[in-house]
């Protein structure tokens, strides 16, 4: 596997826990050590959604990102992991994700 993309609803507050539990367990899988982790948060059409800081706080991310944008990660050993948020009916936000997982896929 080359890359993880998450996708989390970011309206459904009451399931931050269950994603958080299971984004938890794909993160301690040693054959998804290195890969790349971008993590979409979906639905900010909707007012009442998650901002992007609230989704990392629940999710455990607030320390945990690796920077938008180029960050060169080759001589680290650190695994890539960015959170974007999105809405995929008004095709928004997620190709600036794609695009950012993109630089780190071999
Ligand atoms: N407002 C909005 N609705 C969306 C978006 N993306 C998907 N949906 C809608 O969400 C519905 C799918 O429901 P979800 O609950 O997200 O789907 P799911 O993840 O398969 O189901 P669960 O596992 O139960 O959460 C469909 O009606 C989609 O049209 C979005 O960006 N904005």
């Amino acid at each position: 596997m080359h890359a993880v993309v998450y996708l989390v609803d970011a309206y459904d507050k009451e399931r931050f826990a269950e994603s958080k539990k299971e984004l938890d367990a794909l993160l301690s899988d040693d054959s998804l050590a290195t890969v790349p982790f971008l993590i979409l948060g979906n639905k900010i059409d909707i007012p009442y959604a998650a901002s992007e800081e609230e989704l990392r706080y629940h999710l455990g991310l607030s320390n945990f990102t690796t920077g938008k944008g180029k960050v060169s990660l080759s001589e680290s050993n650190v695994r890539p992991l960015e959170v974007f948020m999105c809405s995929i009916v008004r095709k928004m936000g997620y190709g600036e994700g794609f695009k950012w997982m993109s630089q780190y896929i071999k």
